[in-house]
């Protein structure tokens, strides 16, 4: 069963289409993530979603009736542009915020502090927000955002300027609202972050969904020819080799393509004969990142062919 659905969402500012007739559905009880690169649209689907923006055209629709104001009250939204008030104290700041979304002091006050504990935020508490840092600027807009305990969770960019201990804590504190059956819609260009949290994806691209649905089933699709390759050595003799269509450095991993679906024995010999190390060898398995470079990675001509399809 669908959660939120968008249907046919489209938004233009002047001539430039920021969103274009743009559908996808969110599942209950799941992570989704709206993954795109700078300037796909993600921000102005997420706003619309959240009424800040009118569409032009199209509707979001919860559990089959179109959002209502009663949305407003079940959502915790954390926007691209941080928005507290700089003079105010972090702990009046987090009050405020649950008081505008109908939650008494005493009802938060608990929370409050397990979550400034968590957050490593307590000692900063009766300090102004602007004399925080960005970082710990941004964990306080997120607690604020959760704090009334919403159904919905909106985050926009929502790891963006956090370092990776914090990064971790964020992912964690997530996954824990999804465990309470929360449903937790995020906007990235972070392919790593999707791929680890999202259970759900919508890839946006020039303001169109090219890609989405389950996590799980587009890695499978876009997998078959693929290889996940962990090693040391020189693989560079496999450029050129004909069994090969791409090999892709992604740092950590290379992800090698072969033109045959049945060839992965074939790579491993012809690896092992080249006396490459090899420490991890994943058939069938791509990354996020990889599908993400092959769609939004495209040239105009491809990407209208792909979106076509979609
Ligand atoms: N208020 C606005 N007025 C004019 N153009 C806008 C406005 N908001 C967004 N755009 C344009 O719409 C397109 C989509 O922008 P949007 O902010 O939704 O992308 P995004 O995927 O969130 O990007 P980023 O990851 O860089 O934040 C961009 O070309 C942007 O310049």
């Amino acid at each position: 069963m669908y959660s939120l659905e968008v249907k046919n969402l489209t938004k233009t500012f002047g001539k430039i289409t920021a969103v274009d007739n743009a559908n996808f559905e969110v599942p209950e009880g799941s992570i989704f993530g709206l993954i795109g690169r700078n300037g796909a649209g993600k921000t102005t689907t997420i706003r619309m979603m959240m009424g800040i923006y009118l569409p032009d055209n199209g509707e979001v629709v919860l559990k089959g009736a179109k959002i209502g104001p009663e949305f407003k009250s079940r959502v915790g939204y954390l926007p691209e542009e941080r928005g507290l008030y700089k003079k105010m104290k972090v702990i009046d700041t987090l009050y405020y915020f649950a008081e505008i979304k109908g939650k008494r002091k005493n009802e938060v006050h608990k929370k409050v502090d397990e979550y400034l504990k968590r957050f490593e935020l307590y000692d900063r508490r009766l300090s102004k927000v602007e004399d925080l840092s960005k970082g710990n600027q941004q964990k306080v807009q997120f607690i604020a955002t959760i704090l009334h305990d919403p159904d919905f969770i909106i985050l926009d960019e929502p790891f963006s300027g956090l370092d990776p201990v914090n990064t971790n804590l964020l992912k964690d504190i997530i996954l824990e609202m999804k465990q309470k059956g929360k449903v937790i819609i995020f906007s990235t260009h972070l392919m790593d972050f999707a791929e680890k949290l999202c259970d759900h994806i919508a890839m946006i691209d020039h303001g169109k969904i090219i890609l989405k649905g389950s996590l799980k089933e587009i890695k499978q699709k876009y997998s078959q020819k693929n290889v996940s390759l962990t090693y040391n050595g020189d693989v560079s003799f496999l450029n050129h080799h004909p069994i090969i269509d791409k090999v892709e450095n992604f740092g950590n991993t290379t992800g090698i393509r072969l033109k045959e679906a049945n060839q992965t024995q074939e790579l491993l010999k012809l690896l092992l004969d080249n006396n490459v190390i090899v420490k991890k060898f994943d058939a069938n398995d791509i990354s996020l990142q990889e599908i993400f470079i092959e769609l939004a990675g495209k040239d105009e001509d491809n990407f209208k062919k792909e979106v076509a399809n979609v």
